[in-house]
């Protein structure tokens, strides 16, 4: 059976699941995206050949609603679809903080909801999509949202208690590296390389040191020791970052992220 998939708040993260879900063999025909500006609309059917359609509109013709606005309009776009809603619906939630119980309340009881949180990479098939299953979600609507976010990347069930966490580490994790990427870029301008020159090292050894920690199974510090030479440069910098509290300021970040996250469960932000 064909099934028709439709994104709720075609914004950035809504556009790059769908530029995925393209890339991974659904047809556009399939898919149908809403937006809140007609401009908006228009870019979106120019780009991917998808039809515009209105939420309520979604919620009569989509087999499985993705809900991508932000937690603040998440109250406000659940009021919109209530109506028009079945309870066979499959309404799978990516925004941040938003639980599945604050869904399941808004739309017909029994309405199977499933919470995914994404991240950007998802553009480029290397998203991490971290999945719960709510209360009326089978291991079949589970199975269908991994099949759509396993397109573009990896996934991972667990339960909706850890939802928070992994927001603040897969969720926003790439804004760290971007970051980190970006200081780093600036201290290679402050030891006298070009900008352009100074993004692409620091790029190119992101990336390579990324695939190892993804293709090597050796444990992070194994591979920092491999680089980190006796009396060498390396241990002066890594003296430098504990000097400046740097893994506690990471652990804090990721804590504020996800307290954060547990904030906007309210959807008042
Ligand atoms: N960005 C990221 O890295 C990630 C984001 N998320 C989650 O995804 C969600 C969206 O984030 P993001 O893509 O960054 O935000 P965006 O603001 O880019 O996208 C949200 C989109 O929803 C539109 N919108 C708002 N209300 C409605 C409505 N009632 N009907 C139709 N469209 C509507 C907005 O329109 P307008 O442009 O007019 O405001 C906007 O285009 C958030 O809940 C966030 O927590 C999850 C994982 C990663
Ligand atoms: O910053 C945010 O709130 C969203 C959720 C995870 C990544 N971006």
């Amino acid at each position: 059976m064909t099934q028709t998939v439709a994104v709720l708040g075609t914004g950035k993260i809504g556009e790059a699941l769908l530029s995925g879900m393209i890339r991974a063999g659904w047809r556009s025909a399939d898919l149908l995206v809403t937006t809140r500006r007609s401009d908006r609309a228009e870019e979106l059917r120019n780009r991917y050949g998808v039809e515009p359609v209105t939420n309520a509109e979604a919620a009569k013709r989509a087999d499985t609603l993705i809900l991508a606005v932000k937690p603040q309009d998440m109250g406000k776009l659940l009021d919109e679809l209530a109506p028009h809603t079945a309870s066979d619906r499959l309404v799978v939630s990516a925004a941040a903080g938003i639980t599945t119980a604050f869904i399941e309340e808004r739309l017909a009881a029994g309405t199977p909801v499933v919470r995914v949180m994404p991240n950007t990479p998802v553009l480029v098939d290397e998203g991490m999509s971290v999945i719960s299953a709510g209360s009326h979600a089978t291991p079949a609507h589970v199975a269908h949202t991994e099949e759509i976010f396993g397109g573009v990347g990896k996934t991972l069930r667990v339960p909706e208690s850890q939802q928070d966490a992994a927001t603040a580490l897969s969720g926003s994790g790439p804004a760290y590296f971007y970051f980190l990427v970006e200081a780093m870029t600036d201290a290679g301008i402050l030891l006298g390389l070009p900008r352009a020159q100074a993004h692409d090292l620091i790029v190119q050894a992101a990336i390579g040191a990324a695939v190892m920690l993804r293709d090597s199974g050796e444990h992070p510090v194994k591979l920092r020791e491999a680089v980190t030479s006796p009396a060498g440069t390396t241990i002066s910098a890594i003296r430098e970052l504990e000097n400046h509290g740097v893994r506690a300021a990471l652990i804090a970040a990721l804590e504020a992220a996800r307290d954060r996250s547990r904030a906007l469960a309210s959807g008042n932000g």
